[in-house]
């Protein structure tokens, strides 16, 4: 894996992420090259990571063996018509992080005949604690699955989806979750405060509450169902705290929330491929 060149173009917050997994777990710097259109954050980035940088999303193109388009969904047509003859020249493998849009519609707008794999990646990346929903179109070789597996790997986990709209429900779960969590623990600090504590306080408590439950979780075979009775004594504290997140219908109201990202995901790819 470690002899492919990986262009990131749009290396904003999730490139960004998977940049810097793959960095700290030993990629060579100098076969990963960035681009977007701002120059600051770039040099940033090179002096961060000491990666290749580049505003030139044609000529990065023709020197990749990857090429991982990293825009945002609404910035992706632009993009794809920009290289579509660098990518017909060259054939490198596409992989796409972007919500909703669809590896046949990346492959259309790129020229036909192209091998697209379509991720769904998070930004715990960065931590080599990410987790990434991957779709292969038809035109994808084994040791390109190989590769694409291997490099999201490289920053966390890598599943396969075998049915392409699977990837909107792994956008609802893992891709828009980090932010699921983040939202609990801003919510958290603030009930903390609102029983006393100072804001500082109530914000260690919070984090350093939410990392042991997530290494509880993740690093026993015990289920969160049974780890979350045994924090629950009869008769006491905890029990009141989850009656009353189950009467405010709190697995429902999770239900609704992953459908609505999913949703999004799936009008997003029906409105941009006009
Ligand atoms: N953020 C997240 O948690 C996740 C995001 N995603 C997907 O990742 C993609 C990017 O999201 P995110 O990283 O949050 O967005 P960002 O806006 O942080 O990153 C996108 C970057 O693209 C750059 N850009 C825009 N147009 C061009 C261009 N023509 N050439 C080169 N660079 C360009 C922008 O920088 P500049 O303006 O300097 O050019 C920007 O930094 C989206 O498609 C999203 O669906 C997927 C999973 C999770
Ligand atoms: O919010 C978004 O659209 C992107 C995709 C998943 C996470 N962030």
């Amino acid at each position: 894996m470690q002899n492919a060149t990986l262009a990131f173009l749009g290396a904003g917050n999730m490139c960004g992420s998977i940049i810097g997994g793959l960095i700290a777990e030993g990629y060579p710097p100098e076969q990963i090259t960035a681009t977007r259109r701002s120059e600051a954050p770039l040099k940033e980035m090179q002096a961060q990571w000491d990666i290749q940088v580049s505003s030139d999303n044609i000529a990065t193109v023709a020197s990749h063996d990857v090429i991982i388009l990293g825009v945002k969904p609404q910035m992706m047509k632009e993009l794809c018509d920009q290289i579509r003859d660098q990518v017909q020249a060259s054939k490198p493998l596409i992989i796409s992080v972007a919500a909703g849009l669809t590896a046949e519609t990346l492959e259309r707008w790129l020229g036909g005949d192209v091998a697209v794999i379509r991720t769904m990646p998070n930004t715990p990346s960065l931590l080599r604690c990410g987790a990434t929903g991957l779709f292969a179109n038809n035109k994808v070789s084994e040791s390109q699955k190989a590769l694409a597996e291997s490099m999201m790997q490289a920053t966390g986990i890598a599943l396969w989806v075998d049915k392409e709209e699977l990837m909107e429900a792994v956008t609802g779960v893992s891709g828009s979750g980090p932010a699921y969590f983040f939202l609990m623990m801003e919510a958290m600090q603030q009930a903390g405060e609102s029983v006393g504590l100072t804001p500082e306080v109530a914000r260690q408590l919070t984090l350093q509450t939410a990392l042991g439950a997530a290494r509880m979780a993740t690093e026993s075979d015990v289920e969160p169902a049974e780890l979350r009775r045994r924090v629950t004594s009869p008769g006491g504290t905890t029990e009141q705290a989850i009656r009353t997140f189950n009467e405010g219908g709190l697995t429902e109201l999770f239900e609704k929330a992953v459908k609505a990202s999913a949703n999004r995901g799936k009008e997003l790819a029906e409105l941009l491929d006009q």
